[in-house]
């Protein structure tokens, strides 16, 4: 029989296959493997059956494997860019339309979040960033997609997981599923728990203060926020266990974190590579060495029981005596998410604010002198009740987040397979889209924040009408402008989303925002700081980098004591 023969069979069912499977999202080598060998194998079964050909049935199965999997190549690029797919409206870059191999090697660049803010300057609003995925930058949309009536998350996290079943809370798509593991979260960082956190950062912090005193010449301020955010974490979260700020970091941990990080973000843009690379030895270390690592701190957690209340205190239900403990796996699986979560984001945005106060002396200088009027000489250490009379520090810390928010590209939605399409106006979202609200273009957009790339903390207290536009300190790129000459101020709260929107945001926005207070004022209280000479400070920018929390460079500073 010839090729020609062989190929009238495979080409239509390729076809075939393709169409009936492309509504369905399977992660599992042993389906795939069934769906790209079987039509050839029986291709090659019937017409070795009916050949009298000297072609053995081996050659004839590679024939119709290779033509059928190039035909099932080939329909899938022609049906993503065709007309008929139901995203063909919407505007973006070929190569996103025909396949996520392309975005998935921009991630390992850690430029992703970058990049999908420049797609949207070039695209407009509602962005085609993958064949079944849009990114939407129109705040309106931002209720409705993440709030009480929105979207379940997207499949991102099910590719960085062992295996599907092994995904943390932050990642599960089943929305009463996610609501209901959600809820010892909420409990275990609601104000009340809060309470007994807020000791054990004082401790900390009067370690971090301890040892920056005893250092000298040029220190890593970066690097010192990562150990205090890490035993912080470590004390909250598990009960102790860490002890970075007096040892360093001997087991390498923040290492483990951030080139885990890396390959979760690839695994993210591509989830159906998980379940082929975790089955390979070796080939997912980094990753592998972070969920080992963490889900190891919390089962070790469980097994000693709670001699404090801390976070897993109530993710074991040991607040809730009649309520059994949920499965050891799935506290396993939540340990990524308390380390991840609890200390990557917040040392992040520590960082940002002091690399953005010490490349704005005159911010510095308020901040300081804020810090110092609220706090008298003699006053206890790390008191949190003058934070509320300190819109300064405030404005500070959400500048910081909105210029380098730790979860650059925010998190991802799906409309569901099996739903109806979502429509807004005369936009329609149909099933199987995934979608993001990409915080860092949000942030930086010039429809929602004046002079948008600006550190300029006034901004804040502008909105919240406790200072007149015209009066304020100016940004340099107004700095020159007469009063009347201003543009209009733009603030947009809706779109500043650092923590997320709806039932499925961030629950530790509250713990921390009061550590990075509290860090944030007593380092002020305590030192001044100055930038390295020599020290490029585009070098932050340049080098803030998305691995689905941010990655930076190290901030290095001069420390003298006040
Ligand atoms: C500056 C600090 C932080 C920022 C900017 C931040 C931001 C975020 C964002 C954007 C999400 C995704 C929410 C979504 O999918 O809609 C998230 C989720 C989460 N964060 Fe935070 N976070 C911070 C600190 C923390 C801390 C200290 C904790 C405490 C352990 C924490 C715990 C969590 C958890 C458990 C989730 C998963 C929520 C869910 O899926 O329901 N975060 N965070």
């Amino acid at each position: 029989m010839s090729l020609r023969e062989v190929f009238s069979l495979t080409i239509p069912l390729a076809i075939a296959v393709h169409q009936v499977f492309r509504r369905y999202e399977i992660y599992s080598v042993s389906f795939h493997a069934c769906l790209f060998l079987v039509p050839p194998a029986l291709v090659a079964a019937h017409v070795s059956s009916q050949s009298h050909s000297s072609s053995s049935i081996s050659a004839t199965f590679v024939n119709a494997l290779v033509s059928y999997v190039a035909a099932i190549a080939a329909s899938v690029i022609v049906y993503r860019l065709s007309p008929l797919h139901p995203l063909a409206r919407y505007p973006g870059p070929v190569w996103r339309k025909v396949s996520m191999i392309g975005p998935a090697i921009l991630a390992t660049s850690g430029n992703r979040a970058w990049a999908f803010a420049n797609m949207h300057r070039k695209y407009g609003d509602i962005v085609r960033s993958g064949p079944n995925e849009l990114s939407i930058i129109d705040p309106s949309f931002i209720g409705p997609l993440l709030g009480a009536s929105g979207l379940p998350k997207g499949p991102y996290h099910v590719g960085a997981s062992v295996t599907p079943e092994h995904v943390s809370m932050a990642g599960l798509q089943d929305i009463p599923y996610h609501l209901q593991r959600r809820r010892p979260w909420n409990r275990g960082l609601n104000p009340s728990a809060l309470k007994d956190y807020q000791p054990l950062i004082v401790e900390r912090l009067q370690l971090l203060v301890r040892r920056l005193h005893e250092q000298s010449g040029i220190i890593d301020l970066g690097l010192w926020l990562k150990y205090f955010a890490y035993d912080f974490m470590s004390d909250m979260a598990f009960g102790g266990g860490s002890e970075l700020l007096k040892d360093g970091d001997k087991n390498n941990i923040w290492s483990i974190i951030e080139e885990g990080m890396v390959f979760a973000t690839i695994l993210h843009t591509l989830p159906w590579l998980g379940a082929y690379l975790f089955k390979i030895p070796g080939s997912v270390k980094p990753l592998l060495a972070m969920q080992q690592t963490t889900a190891r701190l919390a089962e070790e957690r469980f097994k000693r029981g709670s001699k404090t209340r801390d976070l897993y205190y109530y993710l074991s239900n040991e607040d809730l005596p009649d309520k059994p403990p949920p499965p050891l796996r799935e506290l396993a699986d939540d340990g990524v998410l308390a380390v991840v979560a609890g200390s990557d984001t917040a040392s992040l945005t520590m960082t940002s604010v002091f690399y953005l106060l010490l490349t704005h002396p005159e911010a510095y200088t308020k901040l300081q002198e804020e810090i110092d009027t609220s706090y008298s000489p003699g006053e206890p250490d790390a008191g949190t009740k003058h934070h509320r009379e300190m819109p300064y520090l405030h404005a500070v810390i959400n500048e910081a987040l909105r210029l380098f928010p730790p979860v650059p590209l925010g998190t991802q939605r799906q409309v569901p397979h099996d739903a109806s399409p979502v429509v807004f106006g005369s936009v329609v979202i149909p099933p199987g889209t995934s979608v993001y609200l990409p915080t860092l273009a949000l942030h930086r957009g010039p429809r929602n924040f004046t002079c948008p790339n600006d550190f300029w903390p006034e901004r804040w207290l502008i909105a919240s009408g406790q200072l007149r536009y015209k009066e304020a300190r100016r940004p340099p790129s107004l700095s020159s402008l007469k009063a009347a000459d201003l543009p209009d101020f733009v603030h947009n709260d809706v779109a500043f989303t650092p923590f997320s929107v709806g039932p499925m945001n961030c629950p530790g926005k509250g713990l921390a925002m009061l550590e990075m207070r509290m860090v944030i004022v007593e380092l002020v209280k305590h030192f001044v700081f100055k930038l390295r000479d020599g020290w490029d400070p585009a070098t932050y920018e340049k080098e803030f980098k998305d691995y689905f929390t941010a990655a930076r460079p190290g901030l290095p500073v001069i420390i003298e004591p006040r």
